[in-house]
C-alpha cells in the first residue's frame, strides 16, 4: 500500500477534492483492470477517452480518480485529482509508486526512424560482454539480465516501463538500454524515466498516419531531447539532416557521431562485405559482424554511447567486434546455394539501405529477388514508395502481404503497385499469400542468387483481421530447403 500524496510527488496538479492521505492499492489507466482501492488515471486516447470510463472505474472499486477534466457530479467518498496532463502524470506516479527505479540505473533511450532496436540490442550485448548486469526494452523483446519478457510494443506503456525498471534494479542491473518510439514520446510513456543519455539515429518517412505531418514527427523525436536533464548526454547522428534540430533546445551535453560531417565520434568504412564491416575508428582497424553502411552508423553510435558512459574505447571495440546485433535484422540463411536475407526493413529508407547494401556486396552475375509488403492500418503513403524502391533496386520483385491487420490485403497491394514504374512491371508480381510468395522466390532463384524478404524480420506472427496467426519468415525460408533440394 502507498499513500496517495506520496505518489503524486512532482505531478503538476490543477486541483484536488477529497482525502489525499488515502492508502491506494495500485495505479491503473484501463477501467477493465481496476481493482479495489486503486487509482484510476483517465487518459484521452486515439480511439476513446478514458474520462468516459470514470463511472465504470468507481463501480469496480477505484477510490481515487486522476483526470484532466473533473466529472460534473463528484462522489463524496472518492478523491479527485485534476492534473494538467494525465498521460504525463501516469508516468510520474508510476515512478513514485515503484520508488523511482530510474534513479538507480544508467538508462539510455534510443530514438529515430530506423536503427533503434539494433542500437539498443548492441548496447545490451556489449555491456553484457563487458560484465555488467543489464536491462533491455525493445521491439523484439524486453530483457532483465538473462530473463526474457515478451514485448508487445517498441516502448511499453508508462506503468509497465516503471514496473520493468523496478525489476531490473531488484535483479542488480546497473544499466538499461531502451527504445523510445515517437508514439511513446508523444503519449508520455517515458515520463518519469530519468535518462542518463539519449541517442538520435536518423529520421525519414514513417508514421505520418499518426503524426499527421513530417514536422510533427520531427517534433515528437525532439521532445525526448528537450526534456533531458542537464547532467545527461544527447548524442546525435551528425550526418542526418535533422540531427542538429534535436539539439536545439536541450540542456544535456551535446555530442555527435558520423561518417561524413565533422563529429565528436568519427569512423571510416574500410570494407563493406557480406562477411561484415571493417571500420577505421581513431586509427584503429576493427572488423564487426554486422553488414552495411547503416550498421556502421549503429556501431559508431553504440561505441560513442559506451564511451560517454565512461567505458574505455579500446575495450569497447574489442567486445563490440564480437556481438551479433538484433534478430531479424539482415539475418542471412543459406539454402541450396541461394542466400536468403530476412530483414525488418518496413520503411522506405530502411528498404533502400538494405537493397543498396546488397547491391554493394553482390558479385555481379546473380539476381536479387525481393519479397516485400506493407502493414495494414499504418501509414499508407509509404506503400507506393516502398514498391518503387524495391523494383528499382532488384531484378525481380514479389509484392505480398505484411500484417494486413484490418485492411483488405489486395487493396494494400494495389496501393503498392501504383508506385511501380511501367518499365518495371515485367519484373513485378503480386502474390497475396506471404508463404507462397517466399516459396515462389525460392523456386525462381538460381544458385548464387540473393533473396531479400523484407518487412517482418523477427516477427513470429501475421496479423489478419484481428487474429495473430503463427508466421515466421525465417521458418518459411528453412522450409525451402526441402523444396529446393528435391
Ligand atoms: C495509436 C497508439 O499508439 N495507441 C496506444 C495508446 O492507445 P490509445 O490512445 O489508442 O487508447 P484508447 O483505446 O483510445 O483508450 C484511451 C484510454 O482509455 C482507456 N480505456 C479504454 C477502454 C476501456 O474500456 N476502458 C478504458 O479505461 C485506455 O486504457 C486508455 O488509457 O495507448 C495504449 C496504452 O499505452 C497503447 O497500447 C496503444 O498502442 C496501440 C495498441 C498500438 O498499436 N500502438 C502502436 C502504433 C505503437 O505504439 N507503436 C510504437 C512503435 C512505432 C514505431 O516506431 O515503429 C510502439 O512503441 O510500439
Ligand atoms: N541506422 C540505420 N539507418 C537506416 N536503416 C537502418 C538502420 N539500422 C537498421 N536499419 C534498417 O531498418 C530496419 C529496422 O531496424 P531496427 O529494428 O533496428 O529499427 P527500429 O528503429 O527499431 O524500428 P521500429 O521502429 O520498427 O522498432 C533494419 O532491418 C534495417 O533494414
Ligand atoms: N513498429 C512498426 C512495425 C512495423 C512492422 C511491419 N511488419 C508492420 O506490421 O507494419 C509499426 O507498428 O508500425
Ligand atoms: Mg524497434
Amino acid at each position: 500500500m502507498r499513500v496517495l500524496k506520496d505518489i503524486l510527488y512532482k505531478v503538476s496538479l490543477n486541483s484536488t477534492i477529497g482525502n489525499m492521505d488515502k492508502e491506494i492499492s495500485e495505479i491503473v489507466f484501463d477501467s477493465r483492470k481496476v481493482v479495489k482501492d486503486s487509482v484510476f488515471v483517465a487518459i484521452s486516447g486515439t480511439i476513446v477517452d478514458g474520462h468516459d470510463f470514470i463511472d465504470t472505474a468507481l463501480e469496480k472499486g477505484a477510490s481515487v480518480i486522476v483526470c484532466e477534466v473533473l466529472p460534473e457530479k463528484v462522489d463524496a467518498n472518492t478523491t479527485y485529482v485534476q492534473v494538467i496532463n494525465s498521460a504525463s502524470a501516469l508516468g510520474i506516479m508510476a515512478a513514485n509508486y515503484y520508488e523511482n527505479p530510474s534513479s538507480k540505473l544508467k538508462i539510455v533511450a534510443v530514438t529515430g526512424t530506423n536503427g533503434k532496436t539494433t542500437t539498443a540490442t548492441l548496447l545490451y550485448q556489449l555491456f553484457v560482454e563487458m560484465g555488467y548486469v543489464v536491462g533491455l526494452l525493445s521491439t523484439v523483446e524486453n530483457k532483465i539480465n538473462d530473463e526474457i519478457i515478451p514485448a508487445t510494443h517498441t516502448t511499453p506503456d508508462a506503468l509497465s516501463i516503471q514496473a520493468l525498471l523496478r525489476k531490473m534494479v531488484d535483479a542488480g542491473c546497473t544499466h538499461c538500454f531502451m527504445e523510445a518510439s515517437s508514439h511513446a514520446i508523444v503519449q508520455e510513456r517515458t515520463s518519469g524515466v530519468r535518462l542518463t543519455g539519449a541517442i538520435f539515429t536518423n529520421i525519414s518517412h514513417d508514421h505520418l498516419d499518426y503524426h499527421g505531418t513530417f514536422d510533427e514527427y520531427i517534433k515528437a523525436k525532439k521532445k525526448l531531447f528537450d526534456e533531458l536533464p542537464k547532467d545527461s548526454f544527447a548524442l546525435i547522428n551528425a550526418d542526418d539532416k535533422r540531427g542538429m534540430v534535436m539539439l536545439q533546445n536541450t540542456k544535456a551535453t551535446r555530442q555527435s557521431f558520423g561518417l561524413k560531417y565533422p563529429a565528436d565520434f568519427k569512423a571510416k568504412i574500410l570494407t563493406n562485405a557480406l562477411e561484415g564491416l571493417e571500420l577505421d575508428i581513431n586509427g584503429k582497424q576493427v572488423w564487426f559482424r554486422m553488414i552495411g553502411e547503416f550498421n556502421a552508423y549503429n556501431i559508431l553510435g553504440v561505441m560513442a554511447t559506451a564511451v560517454l558512459l565512461g567505458e574505455d574505447e579500446d575495450e569497447v571495440l574489442v567486445q563490440l567486434s564480437k556481438v551479433q546485433g538484433a534478430q531479424g535484422r539482415f539475418d542471412k540463411i543459406s539454402i541450396a546455394g541461394i542466400t536468403a536475407i530476412v530483414d525488418y526493413a518496413h520503411t522506405p529508407d530502411a528498404l533502400e539501405n538494405v537493397l543498396k547494401t546488397i547491391q554493394g556486396v553482390r558479385s555481379g552475375g546473380e539476381q536479387v529477388i525481393t519479397v516485400v509488403g506493407c502493414g495494414g492500418n499504418r501509414d499508407k503513403t509509404k506503400r507506393p514508395i516502398m514498391a518503387k524502391i524495391a523494383t528499382q533496386l532488384s531484378d525481380k520483385v514479389i509484392l505480398t502481404s505484411d500484417n494486413p491487420r484490418n485492411e483488405e490485403p489486395m487493396a494494400i497491394l494495389r496501393e503498392m503497385e501504383a508506385g511501380v514504374n511501367p518499365v518495371d512491371f515485367k519484373k513485378t508480381m503480386i502474390i497475396e499469400d506471404r508463404r507462397e510468395a517466399i516459396k515462389t522466390a525460392g523456386i525462381m532463384a538460381n544458385k548464387g542468387d540473393i533473396i531479400l524478404i523484407a518487412g517482418k524480420g523477427h516477427e513470429t506472427y501475421q496479423e489478419i483481421k484481428g487474429v495473430k496467426y503463427p508466421f515466421d519468415d525465417r521458418e518459411i525460408v528453412k522450409e525451402l530447403i526441402t523444396l529446393l533440394n528435391k
